[in-house]
This record gives C-alpha cells, structure tokens and sequence, in this order.
C-alpha cells in the first residue's frame, strides 16, 4: 500500500476543464503525470470543499490511500449546479450557480463514475450507474429535480433513451406529469414523428408517438447528461414541431468542454453536475 496522497481538484470557470493535482512528500504533482507513468487513474472516495482563492471556483480537496495494484477509476468531482437561459432569471445570472450550497450536490457528483476510453479511446465515460446505487444520492438527485418543477405547471415529462429513462419518471410521478419517452429508431410501435442528430461519438435518429402529446402543453426534457446539446435539440424540436412549450431541458451531468449549452440558445437548460469529458493529459502539462 502507497502512503496517502493529497489530491486537489478546481475548476477555474464553468467552462474551463478541471485540473487534478496530487501532493506527495510535499511535492505538487500534475495528476497527468501519476496517470502516465504508473497507469493509475484515480477515484474520489470523498471530498471537502475549501475555498482556496477567488477565482478557483469549485475547489475540493481529498485524502486516500493509492494501492497500485488495484484498478481505480477517475471520478472528478464536478461540484456545482448551473442554470442558464431561464427567462425568469436576470441575463448576468446565466451560468451562475444555483444552490451551490446545497449539500446534496457533492454527494451526487462523488456519486458518479467515471470510465476513460469507453466506448472507444479518448471519451471519458460519465457513468451513472453508480449513482443508482447510492440510494441517497440516487433519491437527492430526483428530489433537487422535483423541487424545482413542482410548481412550474408542467404536463409532459419527455424522456430520453436510455438514460433518461431512469431519472424522467420518478420526477414525472412527483409533479403529476405524464411520461413520454423520446427513443430511438423503430422501437416505437405507433405512428412516430422522427428527428436525426449528431452525437459525440456517432449519429442517430430520435422518435416520438404521434398523439403522446397535444399542442400548448407545457414539457421539461430529461436526460442523464449533456454533451454536444446534439440530442437535447432533437427533443427540442420533435416537441416544438406538434406546439409544445418547452419550459426547460434538465440534466444530471454536464460536459462544459463540447458546449452543448451553446446549441441550446436560449432554450433553458439545468443541470446539478459537471464533468470533464478529455483526458486530463489533453490539458495539464506535468510540474516536475
Ligand atoms: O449532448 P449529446 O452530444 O447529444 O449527447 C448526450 C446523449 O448521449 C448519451 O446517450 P447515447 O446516445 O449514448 O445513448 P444511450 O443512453 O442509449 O446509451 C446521453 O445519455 C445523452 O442522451
Ligand atoms: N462522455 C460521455 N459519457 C456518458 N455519456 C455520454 N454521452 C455523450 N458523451 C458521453
């Protein structure tokens, strides 16, 4: 067993990647270089939040024993909640932190694993999985979602495949919506309305039941993450095309690096986490 290393994570800005360093013998390392040459990724067993300075916006700090021979996993924290878009906010809170004290949000974010390389080389992997197993993660998750759309007097909660499946209903149930499921080609065994998209890492087509939903019904859009906003604009527009309101698209995690945000316009989008979709060595050059 390695002794204990100190790990520190921080995010700059929204949309600036996190860096990860380590302190070993009271030497700053860049996690990059740990990563490199021991084949090593890390997992964050836990996290406290110390601010450091101004203008490090989310930083977290850990402590854990490394064993070399066990396979960690990266889990950067992602450490905040952002809205952007909202009409009903002021235009200098776009992207600004909501709740960002809330307790809750840490814990889902250390909630979350994630999987370098899968599908395929150089996608990091963001894996919700394991927040399904945290039952208190898993339930704070959709209770942040429910607090917020209570009261917004929505009618349609569309769901997308396959992730979306997951976090759409219980928050539909919870605010007295119906669930409508957005999915992929020819699973639908009714009439469909379809819309194609890019993706990160390919292309496919997104379909919806003609009849699922009527004009002037108010929707919110759930998925688990954002990433290129490809798929979110799909929803948006198979929505949009039979008169529905879209009120606000919701998403578990973030990718800030593949502004998705941006396509999104100005079309509502909140989510409770972010996370880093390249490699760290893509962006930290090694101190040492
Ligand atoms: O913002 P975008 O670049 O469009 O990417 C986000 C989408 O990608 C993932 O789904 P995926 O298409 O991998 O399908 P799956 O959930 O069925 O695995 C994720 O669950 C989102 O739906
Ligand atoms: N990096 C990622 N992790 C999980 N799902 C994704 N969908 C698109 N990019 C993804």
């Amino acid at each position: 067993m390695q002794p204990g290393f100190s790990i520190l994570c921080f995010q700059a800005s929204a949309d600036l990647p996190f860096l990860v360093f380590y302190q070993r013998k009271g030497v700053m390392h860049a996690a990059a270089s740990l990563l490199n040459s021991s084949n090593l990724s890390l997992r964050f067993a836990s996290q406290t939040q110390t601010r450091l300075s101004p203008w490090i916006a989310a930083p977290s700090s850990v402590r854990l024993p490394l064993n070399r021979s066990q396979n960690y996993r990266i889990a950067l924290p992602p450490l905040h909640s952002t809205v952007s878009g909202d009409s009903t906010q002021p235009q200098q809170m776009a992207s600004a932190d909501v709740k960002a004290q809330d307790p809750r949000i840490a814990g889902i974010s250390s909630a979350i694993r994630v999987i370098p390389d899968f599908p395929k080389p150089g996608i990091m992997f963001q894996d919700i999985t394991t927040l399904l197993l945290d039952t208190k993660a898993f339930r704070d998750t959709i209770d942040l979602f429910v607090e917020r759309y209570k009261d917004k007097n929505i009618s349609v909660v569309a769901g997308i495949e396959a992730r979306g499946f997951i976090f759409g209903p219980p928050i539909a149930l919870a605010i007295g919506a119906k669930f409508v499921p957005m999915r992929k080609p020819k699973k639908l065994p009714g009439e469909v309305i379809s819309e194609e998209y890019s993706l990160e890492y390919g292309k496919d087509v997104m379909e919806m039941h003609v009849g699922a939903v009527q004009a002037g019904e108010r929707a919110l859009i759930v998925d688990d993450l954002v990433a290129t906003g490809g798929t979110l604009s799909a929803a948006i527009r198979l929505l949009e095309r039979v008169g529905v309101h879209v009120v606000e698209c919701a998403c578990v995690i973030e990718l800030p690096e593949l502004k998705g945000r941006e396509r999104l316009g100005e079309k509502p989008l909140f989510v409770l986490s972010l996370g880093l979709c390249s490699k760290l060595e893509n962006f930290i050059k090694p101190s040492d």
